[in-house]
């Protein structure tokens, strides 16, 4: 649905070549929700505005829905935009428009009837929860409501791809809970593709089928969310993810922690990291046995991404330096992944 070929973006910044994006080549299939993440400046926003020629691309090709849109004229590229809506993050609604002005401006634009205008405002304000703050103005209206404004604002045109552009950023964590509830229900019931950037992975583990890491310019990484969230590749995306896990030492293990055994009775302290399978299995009890090792949880959590179960524990291993040693390596061979936070 959304194929970019190769885009470069280059800005002349008071004579000087700033690289915005280099060469950056992503496929986005029909009906997917893909995430872009990157740390600021890393080049996020302008490749979103490529794709609907809010920026022109210095080299490259976007195609969406079959077309080439680096090749149309004016006239053309305006028509070929209503297929590609987007949104904010500070949602850009009119405050002079009440909610059903604000979601009838693009079709009062394609000069729709009075009639086809009140029946399809109706019907979006419904699918995103407005239907009693229809004669409301936005001033008077929480950051997610504007932002389902914003939302319905941009389905009106019947967009087969959306753009969202950090659209949960200025919101707090259960409001962008719900926008996000949102916007894979629309994924799911209109069938629209979606392409979102964040600078959160707590947001691409949420809805995202594909996530794309950018990182001064340049892809540096691409796939499922399952794939990439249990084999990441490169270190910012394994910071990414790592970002979105909470488990954490309890704070009087933290200060005790040092980075080598300090005593006879120094034991390590571990993370282990379970992906699919390994989630649901009695790995570490059975490594208990097995070894001989006493193994006491500290902290653990499961989670879900891209339809995949993690796990993470953090627990504390006494027993000799050996056993250790081999209940390690039975663990790396179950595909477990280990780290040694440090010793006690
Ligand atoms: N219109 C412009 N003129 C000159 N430089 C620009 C322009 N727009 C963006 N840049 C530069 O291009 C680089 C990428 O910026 P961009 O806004 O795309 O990053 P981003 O990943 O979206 O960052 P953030 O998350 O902070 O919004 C930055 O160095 C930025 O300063």
């Amino acid at each position: 649905m959304i194929k970019l070929k190769n885009i470069s973006k280059i800005f002349d910044v008071s004579g000087k070549k700033l690289i915005a994006l280099d060469n950056v080549s992503l496929e986005i299939p029909k009906g997917q929700i893909c995430g872009v993440i990157g740390a600021s400046g890393a080049g996020k926003s302008t490749l979103i505005r490529c794709v609907n020629l809010l920026e022109e691309p210095s080299s490259g090709t976007i195609i969406v829905d079959g077309k080439d849109l680096t090749k149309l004229k004016n006239a053309e590229l305006v028509n070929e935009r209503r297929n590609i809506g987007m949104i904010f993050q500070h949602f850009n609604l009119l405050s002079s428009r009440t909610v059903f002005k604000n979601v009838a401006l693009p079709l009062e634009l394609e000069h729709k009837s009075k009639e086809e205008i009140k029946q399809k405002v109706d019907a979006l304000l419904e699918l995103v929860g407005l239907v009693d703050k229809k004669n409301v103005y936005p001033s008077n209206l929480s950051g997610g409501q504007k932002q389902r404004v914003a939302i319905a604002r941009a389905l009106a045109s019947e967009p087969k791809v959306l753009l969202c552009d950090e659209a949960t950023s200025a919101l707090d964590p259960a409001t962008t809970q719900s926008i996000l509830k949102l916007l894979k229900e629309i994924n799911r019931t209109l069938g629209i593709t979606i392409l979102l950037i964040t600078h959160e992975m707590e947001v691409v583990k949420r809805i995202c089928d594909q996530v794309a890491v950018i990182d001064q310019g340049k892809l540096i990484e691409q796939g499922s969310v399952s794939e990439i969230f249990s084999n990441p590749k490169t270190q910012l995306a394994k910071e990414f993810i790592r970002s979105t896990f909470h488990v954490t030492l309890p704070e009087e293990y933290m200060e005790k922690l040092t980075n080598k055994p300090t005593h006879e009775k120094s034991y390590p302290i571990m993370k282990f990291e379970f992906t699919g399978r390994t989630v649901d299995a009695p790995i570490l009890s059975q490594v208990s046995k097995k070894f001989g090792i006493d193994l006491s949880v500290l902290t653990s959590q499961i989670d879900y991404a891209g339809g995949i179960k993690f796990g993470f524990v953090i627990a504390e291993l006494e027993g000799d330096e050996e056993a250790i040693t081999k209940a390690k390596i039975y663990l790396i061979e179950q595909n477990v992944k280990i780290e040694v936070l440090g010793y006690v």
